[in-house]
């Protein structure tokens, strides 16, 4: 049998990239076919470093040759990832810290700080060193989820410059935006004070080293989010949306926002929280109060990973306003359900690590960044 070319072109005409709107011939994702009897060698060049993305356009060549030009041909694939240079992008590193992870939500109330807060003691469980920037001017929860909201970070004195030492609870260390403002005030913050206390808290402070450093985004798709991009260079956001349809059409805003070309940070996957409401002494009763597996859904629609579900628990709720994330509590079933979110978590940190260069903070130099904020 003898493949021919011109035929796997044609077939592969059919598929596309997720994400791309173009078929993978035109697009250019295919840079060469080559035959030699019943084998084919094609060389596939993808312009998005994600894994999964990898995989199924690997799986879709296979599939439609096998399916449209011969059972019998012999596949080989070369992938390639060419992430396309940004002249314009150029961020300081912080030195020492690892891995900075985002936690964002369309919507606000959804949970995702109590997400953070648990993510975080999860981490440092298994032994990582960990850090949380609460960045969400409108809220901060940090102080009263980690019980130091009468605390204050101390300055301290490195290699001659006066730092900000972040609190410490749990072995997290913490600095957020509530530290500076008293509880019962009410602090509206103007964009450009909130990116200088921003600034402050991540290049004016003493981190140590950090495996993670997890950063509480403000709810919604705003300016603090651009002015967050282009301090910091975030590895990969992970969304929290409940899997009501409200929630769920502003976590599709935010995945938009952030895998925009002007913004261009990896999107690590969705966690739906509030999935379905448990009584703690009943596990397998479960009700679906906001709708079942919205988020699972809208994470497949978008071809983003899901990294995990959890329940509607009233001692999350408790825990939350005690001070002591409930994953802390032993052989419960928060901790199992945080342990295996944060695994899929660090899962998707280490793939996106091995296939995408650092990212560096955005520096935007148009508008173009504004109207992808504003983009549905
Ligand atoms: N899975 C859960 N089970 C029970 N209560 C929860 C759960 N997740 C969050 N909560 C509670 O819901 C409320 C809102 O959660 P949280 O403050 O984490 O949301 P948020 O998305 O960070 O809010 P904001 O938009 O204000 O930043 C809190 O009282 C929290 O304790």
């Amino acid at each position: 049998m003898k493949l021919d070319r011109k035929e796997i072109l044609k077939a592969l005409e059919t598929i596309t990239i997720a994400g791309e709107g173009k078929n993978m011939v035109e697009s250019g994702a295919i840079a060469n076919v080559v035959t030699f009897g019943d084998e084919v060698v094609v060389d596939l060049v993808l312009h998005t470093p994600a894994m999964h993305i990898k995989k199924r356009a690997e799986d879709d060549i296979k599939k439609t040759i096998l399916e449209l030009v011969s059972p019998d041909a012999k596949i080989k694939i070369n992938s390639k990832v060419e992430v396309p240079d940004k002249p314009e992008i150029k961020g300081k590193s912080i030195p020492g810290i690892k891995n900075i992870i985002g936690v964002a939500s369309g919507k606000g109330g959804v949970g995702k700080s109590t997400v953070t807060a648990n993510l975080a003691v999860s981490l440092a469980k298994m032994g990582f060193s960990v850090g949380i920037l609460d960045a969400d001017i409108y809220g901060p929860s940090m102080p009263i989820m980690f019980d130091v909201e009468s605390e204050k970070p101390i300055s301290i004195m490195v290699d001659g410059k006066s730092k900000m030492k972040p609190v410490e609870s749990y072995e997290v260390k913490i600095l957020s935006i509530g530290f500076f403002t008293a509880p019962s005030q009410a602090v509206i913050w103007r964009g450009p004070m909130a990116s200088k206390a921003l600034n402050q808290m991540i290049f004016d402070a003493d981190w140590g080293e950090l495996d993670f450093m997890l950063v509480d985004l403000p709810p919604g798709t705003g300016d603090i989010h651009l002015s967050i991009v282009q301090s910091l260079p975030i590895t990969g956001v992970v969304i929290v949306s409940t899997p009501q349809a409200v929630a769920l059409a502003d976590a599709k805003k935010g995945v938009s926002m952030f895998m925009s070309e002007a913004i261009n940070v990896p999107v690590l996957g969705i966690i739906e929280n509030m999935a379905y409401f448990t009584p703690e002494e009943l596990p397998e009763n479960k009700y679906y109060i906001f709708g079942k597996e919205g988020a699972r859904n809208l994470a497949e629609d978008l071809d983003v990973p899901f990294l995990g579900e959890v329940p509607i628990v009233q001692s999350i709720r408790e825990a939350g306003d005690y001070g002591r994330p409930a994953a802390m509590q032993t052989g419960s079933i928060i901790e199992t359900v945080f342990e295996e979110i944060t695994r899929n978590v660090v899962r998707e940190v280490v793939s996106r690590n091995e296939s995408l260069p650092a990212t560096e903070a955005v520096k935007i130099t148009t508008m173009a960044g504004c109207s992808a904020v504003n983009k549905k």
